[in-house]
C-alpha cells in the first residue's frame, strides 16, 4: 500500500441490502459515512441467485427459461433505470443478462455442465457490483468496480470450491491492496476462480465467507457484516420472536452458532476472522444506527446459555456392522468414504455395532445438490447396512462453560420433556450442546428451550 491507511474495514452487504436503489443507496450511505470502509463487498440482489440457480439446472422448458430471465431483468433493470445516468453501465448490464440467456440455453443442452453452471451463478454477483460502483461515483466517491476472480484464487470444485489462503493473500496484496489506498473498491463476494482462470463459486451464502477471505489478505482490522437484522440474536428472531440482540460474541461462540444453522453468518466466516484477528460487525443496513453484535477474540461476558440455534433439514445416517465390534478401523474406513465423497460429518454417536452421524449441509453445493448419492451409498455398502433418515431438525443450545456446568442438561431435557429426541451430542465442545429432533417440532422445541434458558 503507497500509503498507510490508520484503520481498513471491508464492508459486505447481503442480497436483501442490495435488492433494489433505495437499498443500494442505504449501502452508499454506511459507506459515505466510514472513510475506513476501502473494500465492498456485494452479494447478489435477494432472488437472483435462486433464479439462477434454477436456470442453471439445464431441465426447464422453454416458456419458464424465458421467464426466469425476464425476472432476473427486471430486478436489475429497476435499479438501472433509477439511475442518475443509467447509460454509463447500462452496456455492461445488457452484455451480463445476455450471458444469462446464452449460459442457461448452453445449460438446457448440456445439463450438468458445471464449468458454465458456476459461470451463471457468478453473473448475479457481477451485476450488483457494477450497480453499487456507479451508485458511489453517482455521490463523488473515488470508486472503481473489481473482479473477485482475480484475487479469490480457489481450487476447481465447482459450485463449492475450496479458496486458497496462501494464493489469495498474495494477490489481495499484490492487486487490492495498491487500489484500496486511493479509493473505494467494489467486488463480488461469491465467486472466485482457479488456477487456470475458470470462474467457481464457494457454496450457497459464500458472500460473507469471500468477504472475511479479502479481509484476511489484506490484513483489514474490521469485518462488517451488513445484513436485514441489527445484529446476531440469541435466536433467529423469525423463529422465537422474544429472541434479542446480542452485543458481543466470542469468536467461539458465532462459529457454533454459524456451523449449527443460524444463516446471519456463513460458517466459514469466521475462521479467517480467527486466523487475522480481525474483528467482526453483524448490523443492519437500513438501520445502522441501532448498532449490532461485534465479535471478537476475547469478550467480556461467558454466560452458560448465550443463543439457541435451529437447522432444519437435517439428514441422519446409522450405519450398522458387525465387523465394527472390537475391530480397529471401521470408522476410518468410513470417514475415507464419506471424505472421497467430499461430505463432512457434524455429530457423532456410537455403539458397539452401529455408528449414527449427521450430514453438514451447508455442505450443499450452489446449486443445492443433494448430499447422500447413489455412488455414496454403493461404496458403503460393503462395508456397513447404512440406514438414512430425513425430516430431522438439528438444535443447538450455545455459551460456554456447557461441558464443565453441573445440571445442564437436567435443564435442557426438562424443557424438551414431551418431545422425541432422536440423538444428543455434548462433550467434544464447551460451547454447544446439540440434539436431533423430529423436523415439525423443531420450532416449537426452540421456543420452549429460549423460555427456559433465555428468559427476559
Ligand atoms: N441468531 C440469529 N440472529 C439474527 N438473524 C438470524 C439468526 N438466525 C437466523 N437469522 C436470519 O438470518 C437472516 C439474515 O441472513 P441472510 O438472509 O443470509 O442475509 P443476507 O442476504 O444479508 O446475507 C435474518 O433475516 C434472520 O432471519
Ligand atoms: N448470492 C449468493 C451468495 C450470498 O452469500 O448471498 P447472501 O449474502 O444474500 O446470503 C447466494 O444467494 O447464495
Amino acid at each position: 500500500m503507497n500509503e498507510r491507511l490508520s484503520t481498513l474495514s471491508v464492508a459486505k452487504f447481503g442480497g436483501t441490502s442490495v435488492a433494489d436503489l433505495p437499498a443500494l443507496n442505504h449501502c452508499a450511505d454506511i459507506i459515505v459515512s466510514d472513510p475506513s470502509v476501502r473494500l465492498v463487498v456485494v452479494s447478489a440482489a435477494a432472488g437472483v441467485t435462486n433464479r439462477l440457480v434454477e436456470l442453471a439446472s439445464g431441465t426447464l422448458d422453454e416458456t419458464r427459461r424465458q421467464l426466469l430471465l425476464r425476472e432476473v431483468a427486471a430486478i436489475e433493470y429497476a435499479m438501472l433505470d433509477r439511475l442518475d445516468n443509467p447509460s454509463a453501465i447500462a452496456a455492461e448490464l445488457d452484455g451480463y443478462l445476455a450471458e444469462m440467456d446464452r449460459l442457461s440455453q448452453f445449460l438446457s443442452q448440456h445439463p450438468g455442465e458445471v464449468e458454465s453452471m458456476d459461470r451463471l451463478l457468478s453473473m448475479g454477483e457481477r451485476c450488483s457490483s457494477l450497480l453499487m460502483t456507479q451508485v458511489l461515483l453517482q455521490r463523488k466517491m473515488a470508486a472503481v468496480n473489481f473482479d473477485a476472480c482475480l484475487v479469490v484464487r480457489t481450487d476447481d470444485h465447482f459450485g463449492r470450491a475450496t479458496p486458497e489462503i496462501g494464493a489469495i493473500g498474495r494477490l489481495a496484496r499484490e492487486q487490492l491492496a495498491p487500489l484500496v489506498a486511493h479509493q473505494v473498491v467494489v467486488t463480488q463476494g461469491f465467486i472466485g476462480s482457479d488456477n487456470r482462470g475458470r470462474v467457481t463459486t464457494l457454496g450457497r451464502g459464500g458472500s460473507d465467507f469471500s468477504a472475511a477471505l479479502l479481509a484476511e489478505g489484506l490484513g483489514a482490522d474490521n469485518l462488517a457484516i451488513w445484513t436485514d437484522v441489527d445484529g446476531i440474536y440469541s435466536c433467529d428472531p423469525r423463529v422465537v420472536s422474544r429472541a434479542r440482540p446480542i452485543q458481543e460474541l466470542s469468536f467461539n461462540e458465532a462459529a457454533e452458532m454459524a456451523t449449527f444453522g443460524s444463516k446471519v453468518l456463513h460458517p466459514a466466516t469466521i475462521l479467517p476472522a480467527v486466523r487475522s484477528g480481525t474483528s467482526v460487525f453483524v448490523g443492519s443496513t437500513r438501520e445502522p444506527e441501532k448498532g449490532g453484535t461485534w465479535i471478537r477474540n476475547r469478550c467480556d461476558s461467558k454466560p452458560v446459555f448465550r443463543a439457541l440455534s435451529l437447522r432444519r433439514h437435517q439428514t441422519l445416517l446409522t450405519c450398522h456392522s458387525l465387523n465394527m465390534l472390537h475391530a480397529q478401523g471401521f470408522l476410518a474406513e468410513l470417514f475415507a468414504i464419506l471424505a472421497r465423497h467430499r461430505i463432512s460429518v457434524d455429530l457423532i454417536t456410537t455403539s458397539e455395532v452401529s455408528v449414527a452421524l449427521t450430514l453438514d449441509q451447508t455442505g450443499s453445493d450452489s446449486s443445492g445438490r443433494a448430499l447422500i448419492s447413489e455412488a455414496l451409498l454403493e461404496e458403503l455398502s460393503p462395508l456397513c447396512r447404512v440406514e438414512v433418515e430425513q425430516d430431522l431438525a438439528l438444535v443447538a443450545v450455545i455459551g460456554n462453560h456447557i461441558a464443565h456446568t453441573a445440571g445442564i442438561g437436567l435443564k435442557v431435557l426438562e424443557a424438551m420433556a414431551g418431545s422425541n429426541v432422536r440423538m444428543i451430542c455434548q462433550g467434544a465442545s464447551a460451547h454447544n450442546l446439540c440434539f436431533l429432533v423430529g423436523e415439525e417440532e423443531g420450532e416449537s422445541v426452540v421456543r420452549r428451550l429460549h423460555d427456559s434458558l433465555l428468559p427476559e
